[in-house]
């Protein structure tokens, strides 16, 4: 390795200026980059990170560090320290992090990267955790921000420094460098290439070789989607833009009414004064730069919001409660979630226009109280207002009843479409459209409605202001009162009050509609919000890996895993409790099958070992921890269950998302390689070799279709592939042939580590 090559990435205090060092350093468009490699600087003797490396036992106070820094606010608990298991793999590491934020308040987003593409992305993901393990004892940097090319990387004393991201990307890649450099150098010098060429070619040569090659160990931190939505936004810095925004807003505004008063002053002098003309045009020259501002600003604004509103839609639908969504039916959910889409654009759109133009008003009406008809003028204006503000309420009740219509119908919709295959064979022909002419024609009554409001709001009343502010002219023109400059002012405070109702009424009519869709929308949103109290500080096993666990599992044999006293658990809406009084112990190991009639409470049962409903009464135990110390994630990803045919789903997906979905995405070849294995031995290889694209083929609605046994194969690999303590099993058999459900059943019992089958007698 020679010494041209280095450029010797040091890191400096955080907004110091660059030294002549700094200056020589090369710029960072790829092809400009003359170090060797990310990570090859064999002959560098200090390490340029090495004061901002955080030591593994001090993880937990970085993950603190980086959240309190970064404005994340998180809770004020010790910082865990995480044992030596957790730093043995990337996924037991993971585990831990993501844990250890939740403990704190926060979320970690594991990112990976290409090898080509890691600079940009390092550029993208702070706050975040870096993990460098080049060899010795792992250590972390944590990365609070950007600073154009450079990241600013805070230090044990919680002090920040920037360092290139170049110098970053070195100490990430360093490891996979090492593997292929050795040989790099061999093509090199055989090649003879010239010493002052050397380094590009290497460069090239390992982007050639590295670059698909996926590169992990970083998490990003962010708020959970299910934080408080004021503290969602002050993280995305909207309060600060919007308040930007309104800045901006008025100072434009201002300079417009100037401009027009100094160009006004001239003419109606009677002298065209140069001076004031060319105070006139720079004032108006000062407003183009003002509105570039703004539409940068509500751009950023409406990209954020629109991102945070997504984000926290996404999390809530998946927080709800698998029985809510059944109650109320996923054609209402559907309705909402299309609502989403009026707050979105609305709320924000209309509540900047509506403050703009209140402002605009204000403004307005001062103006008018200089001009001729004087505080009279001002006063129509705020009558104009209030009936402005009326009809607005009165839209928003007919918007509300029209948007009652519109999401029955789409329910409606979505259960015929549900039920399409069904009503074919089975409705009789004369009621497939039954009703269905009622709710158009209401639906059309109630859209007329509106039609009419937003008539009266958008145009009647900004018009209708324009003759009524001219006519509030006509007392002082026939007294005889008021000069012509008087006249000239009060009618550009008519023709602003005009523009500012218009804003008004659009900004109002557009708050009223994001109103309505928030009533809608906000069960989701508060969905999101049901976290649940915090996880405990980290079970014991959370770094252990699964093989280790397996083999700590044999030394506790028999250990109970999971536990229930006198269970009880009632439907709602039902008299009689489905599960009553039931206590069980079952322990590491055990291989239990479940019987009983039909409606006797088989899969209710199911669903409460596996935590997808939480009992009534009675206490339910796995390995020692209740649902509420575990966490209802935690539990069910430790027992995996196979729900009954017509609760489990194939989404649309490859075969393999479908396989692996309980487990890391993208998924790494062992992973493919384990799924493929089970398939083959649940009698799924016919399968496999059947579809044109084998693991990678789409299934689901609109992909390659399944057969019932097919499918409750995949339910049952896909329970097995969660690598979970117990697997539950609910009638999962029910579909095959005798000699596939023997061959399923030994799969079965060969890779569960504690099963629990049910089935019928
Ligand atoms: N979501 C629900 N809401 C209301 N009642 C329910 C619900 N699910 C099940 N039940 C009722 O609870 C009782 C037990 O149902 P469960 O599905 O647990 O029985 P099962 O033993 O699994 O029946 P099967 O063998 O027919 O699948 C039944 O009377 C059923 O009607």
């Amino acid at each position: 390795m020679t010494a041209e090559a280095q450029p010797g990435w040091e890191a400096r205090p955080d907004g110091e200026e660059a030294q002549p060092g700094w200056g020589a350093r090369p710029q960072p468009g790829w092809g400009a980059r003359p170090q060797p490699g990310w990570g090859a600087r064999p002959d560098q003797a200090v390490d340029p990170l090495g004061a901002l490396e955080w030591p593994a036992e001090r993880l937990g106070d970085a993950l603190e560090a980086l959240a309190t820094q970064s404005g994340l606010g998180p809770r004020a608990v010790a910082a865990p320290v995480p044992a030596a298991g957790h730093l043995r793999s990337a996924d037991a590491l993971g585990a831990w992090i993501d844990q250890a934020a939740a403990y704190l308040g926060v979320e970690a987003e594991p990112i990976a990267a290409r090898y080509d593409e890691i600079g940009e992305a390092l550029l993208r993901v702070a706050p975040a955790l870096v993990w460098l393990r080049d060899g010795g004892a792992p250590r972390f940097l944590a990365v609070l921000g950007r600073r154009g090319r450079d990241l600013a990387a805070l230090r044990a004393d919680r002090s920040t420094a920037r360092v290139p991201v170049e110098a970053i990307a070195g100490r990430i890649c360093r490891p996979i460098e090492a593997q292929v450099l050795p040989e790099i150098e061999r093509v090199l010098a055989r090649a003879a290439v010239r010493p002052r060429r050397r380094a590009r070619a290497r460069r090239a040569l390992l982007d050639e070789r590295l670059g698909p090659v996926i590169i992990d160990g970083i998490w990003s931190l962010r708020l959970p989607p299910g934080a408080a939505l004021a503290r969602q936004a002050q993280a995305a810095r909207i309060p600060r833009r919007l308040l930007g925004l309104l800045a901006a807003h008025a100072a434009a505004y201002t300079l417009w009414i100037l401009v027009w008063m100094t160009v006004g002053r001239s003419i109606l002098d009677d002298h065209l004064d140069e001076g004031w003309l060319v105070a006139g045009a720079l004032l108006l020259a000062t407003v183009v730069p003002l509105r570039q501002l703004m539409a940068w600003l509500s751009g950023l604004v409406a990209i954020d919001s629109s991102a945070l509103v997504k984000q926290r839609l996404l999390s809530g639908a998946l927080a709800l409660d698998a029985e809510e969504v059944r109650s109320e039916g996923a054609g209402r959910f559907l309705g909402r979630v299309i609502e989403s889409e009026a707050i979105e654009g609305l709320a924000m759109g209309g509540g900047v226009a509506a403050v703009a133009s209140a402002f605009e008003l204000a403004a307005a009406a001062a103006v008018l109280a200089q001009g001729a008809a004087g505080a009279i003028h001002a006063l129509l204006l705020a009558a104009w207002a209030a009936l402005v503000l009326a009809l607005c309420v009165r839209f928003y009740r007919r918007r509300a009843r029209w948007t009652a219509a519109r999401l029955a119908m789409t329910h409606d919709l979505i259960e015929r479409l549900v039920g399409h295959r069904t009503r074919l064979a089975q409705e009789r022909h004369g009621r497939w459209h039954h009703g269905e002419d009622e709710a158009l024609a209401q639906y059309l009554l109630r859209s007329r409605d509106i039609d009419r409001s937003q008539i009266e709001i958008g145009a009647l009343m900004p018009r209708g202001w324009l003759i009524a502010g001219i006519a509030g002219l006509l007392p002082p023109f026939l007294a005889g009162t008021g000069s012509a400059g008087a006249y000239a002012v009060a009618l550009g405070g008519v023709l602003l009050a005009s523009r500012a109702l218009q804003g008004l009424s659009g900004g109002l009519s557009s708050l009223a509609s994001a109103a309505i869709a928030w009533e809608q929308v906000s069960t989701l949103f508060q969905a999101a919000a049901r976290g649940g109290p915090p996880p405990p500080p980290l079970p014991p096993d959370a770094g252990r890996s699964p093989a280790r666990a397996r083999g700590q599992e044999a030394a506790e044999a028999r250990a109970v895993v999971l536990e229930a006293h006198e269970l009880s658990f009632r439907h709602k809406g039902r008299a009689r409790p489905a599960v009553a009084d039931v206590s069980v112990r079952i322990a590491a190991g055990d291989r239990i099958l479940l019987e009983g009639p039909s409606g006797g409470g088989k899969s209710t049962l199911s669903a409460l070992l596996s935590g997808l409903r939480a009992p009534d009464v009675g206490l339910l135990l796995l390995n020692g921890l209740d649902r509420h110390m575990l966490g209802a994630a935690a539990w069910r990803r430790r027992v995996a269950a196979a729900p009954q045919f017509h609760e489990n789903h194939v989404l649309a997906g490859t075969f393999a998302y479908n396989l692996l979905m309980g487990r890391r995405w993208p998924p790494r070849p062992d992973d493919l390689a384990e799924a493929e294995e089970i398939c083959h031995e649940l009698g799924l290889g016919e399968l496999l070799g059947r579809m044109p694209g084998g693991l990678e083929q789409v299934v689901g609605e609109t992909g390659w279709q399944l057969s019932h046994g097919e499918r409750s194969r995949l339910y049952m690999a896909r329970a097995l592939l969660q690598d979970a303590e117990v697997v539950v099993l609910d009638e999962s058999f029910a579909a095959l042939d005798p000699e596939t459900l023997e061959r399923a059943l030994r799969c079965v019992l060969r890779r569960a580590r504690t099963l629990v089958v049910i089935a019928h007698p």
